[in-house]
């Protein structure tokens, strides 16, 4: 049996006092690529954030990569982060440095000291998502899709035991969102374990995998023809 790196058992989600999900039953096995999907406001980034730390859970059972979601203080959630490659709809690289100098203060940050393993850590990386000439260049001199193949670089750095997308191609055009997809789905092949929210049933259909749904305040697994 292959090793589980998140469980989800009877667990409620919530935004503040409002209850988004309930009953939520979900198991991620180590290299599964699997879709979060549903309509705009049924709770996709609000299952996400959960996972990563950004809500807490108060309601039921959750694990991810060997941390307890119930019991998980705000001095853990640097750590159990860096288990985790988040990956955003927004990229979130910072603007002022190139992107080398993104790369090296994630690295740095996360304890990182010795500069050539730095350096051969960015490289490799960059070469992951296919931008490794493009190191020197300023976000705001790259694509959209460019730049998220950084952020998806960034979310590689610290060999994440998950990795979570958040609508990785919701600011992209169709081409562009096969173009960052491929790169996802090489970096699945490589054996890293992958959640993606996306209401791009186009990719779905593209790259079929298992899928949950977030409908009517539940999550449930659905085949693809059902969808
Ligand atoms: N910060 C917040 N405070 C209170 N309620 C929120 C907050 N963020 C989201 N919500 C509510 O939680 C519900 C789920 O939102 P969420 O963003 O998780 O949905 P989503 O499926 O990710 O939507 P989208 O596809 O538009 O990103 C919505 O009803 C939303 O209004």
């Amino acid at each position: 049996m292959s090793e589980i790196v998140l469980e989800l058992k009877n667990a409620a989600i919530y935004q503040r006092e409002s209850l988004i999900l309930s009953e939520v039953d979900v198991s991620i096995y180590k290299g599964d690529f699997v879709y979060l999907i549903g309509k705009t406001g049924t709770g996709k980034s609000s299952f996400m954030k959960t996972l990563y730390g950004d809500l807490p859970l108060t309601e039921g059972e959750g694990t991810i990569v060997d941390y307890n979601l119930r019991t998980l203080k705000e001095k853990d959630i640097p750590f159990l982060r860096r288990k985790l490659g988040v990956v955003f709809q927004d990229f979130k690289l910072l603007n002022d440095r190139n992107v080398r100098d993104n790369l090296m203060f994630v690295l740095k940050a996360t304890g990182w000291k010795e500069k050539q393993s730095i350096d051969k850590r960015i490289d490799d990386v960059l070469d992951k998502v296919g931008m490794k000439t493009k190191g020197f260049k300023f976000p705001y001199q790259l694509s959209g899709g460019e730049q998220q193949r950084i952020a998806i670089a960034r979310a590689l750095l610290n060999d994440p035991e998950l990795i979570l997308a958040d609508e990785p191609t919701g600011n992209l055009d169709p081409q562009t969102s096969v173009e960052v997809m491929e790169v996802l789905q090489e970096i699945s092949k490589n054996g890293n374990t992958i959640l993606m929210a996306t209401h791009d049933y186009a990719l779905l259909l593209k790259y079929p995998s298992k899928t949950l749904k977030c409908d009517g305040e539940r999550v449930f697994e659905v085949v693809q023809k059902s969808l």
